[in-house]
């Protein structure tokens, strides 16, 4: 497969060596620093393309590869007020997308576990819920998008929460003003490097639930990536990552 990778930081660099080994070959690479060789014409050449910039550019980078109807992976996070957008957009197109807030296999199997448990919390009131996430300090966007991933599949399941309300604390400082009861806290921190850890807490007054995943490394987003861009070869539509991992265990 003929990859184009439009966002050559942290993410990029991983995908590419994970794509080599796996026999891929890299057609285009985009970072700031080559603007102007993202054209449809150089898009073409691409059987997919795998999108790792930052909130700013990705909107601009989807709407280009649809222009070369290429089929687009995008992994970058903090755009999603404009998700309904760029689906109608898609489909309007005949493109195809798959967007993940995450590619790990193991942050989507916690997705899984995280709606059913939400579910079955429901009849154990006096738990109070909250999420926190703990990022580098890089990271451009709060919350992550794991963690809103992980709050829409609370609130989807738990009907004590209907909206989700988001505390960064950079330096470790105060935390927050009132939270409603309907509304469910994600706390974020930035701390030093860390790749991604997500932690659900039920508490009580007796005790306390803690579901956690932490990324060891950036290898797994990476991973994901290129199995999604080989999974959407010959599709059409708009696609997350449910679509391609299948945790039916029936
Ligand atoms: N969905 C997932 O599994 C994961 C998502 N992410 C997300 O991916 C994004 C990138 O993360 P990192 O690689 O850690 O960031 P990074 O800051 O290391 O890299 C961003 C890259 O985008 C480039 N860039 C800037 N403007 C661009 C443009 N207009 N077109 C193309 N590239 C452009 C920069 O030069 C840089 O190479 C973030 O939004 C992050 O939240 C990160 C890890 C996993
Ligand atoms: O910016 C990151 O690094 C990450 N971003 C994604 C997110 O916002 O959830 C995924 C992962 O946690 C790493």
């Amino acid at each position: 497969m003929k990859i184009a990778l439009l966002g050559y930081g942290k993410m990029g660099k991983i995908i590419e060596q994970i794509a080599l080994d796996r026999k891929h070959e890299i057609v285009l690479k985009i970072d700031y620093t080559n603007l102007d060789e993202l054209t449809v014409d150089n898009l073409t050449k691409a059987d997919v393309a795998i999108e790792f910039s930052t909130p700013d550019s990705v909107l601009n980078n989807i709407r280009q590869c649809f222009e070369a109807k290429v089929p687009i992976i995008i992994g970058t996070t903090g755009w999603y007020g404009q998700l309904q957008q760029i689906k109608d957009e898609c489909i309007k197109t005949n493109n195809a997308l798959l967007y993940a807030s995450n590619f790990s296999v193991g942050v989507n199997i916690f997705f899984h576990m995280n709606q059913i448990l939400a579910k079955l919390m429901n009849r154990y009131p006096y738990y109070e819920v909250q999420v926190e996430e703990i990022h580098h300090v890089q990271k451009l966007d709060s919350p992550s998008g794991t963690a809103m991933t992980i709050a829409e599949g609370i609130i989807d399941n738990l009907d004590s929460k209907t909206e989700w309300v988001n505390v960064l604390q950079e330096n470790g400082d105060e935390p927050i003003d009132a939270v409603k009861s309907n509304q469910l806290l994600i706390e974020s921190l930035r701390i030093d490097s860390v790749p991604g850890t997500h932690t659900v807490i039920y508490d009580s007054e007796v005790d306390m639930i803690e579901f956690k995943h932490t990324a060891h490394n950036r290898s797994g987003f990476a991973l994901g990536a290129v199995l999604a861009a080989e999974w959407i070869q010959n599709k059409k539509g708009f696609f997350t990552a449910s679509d391609m991992f299948n945790f039916d265990v029936k």
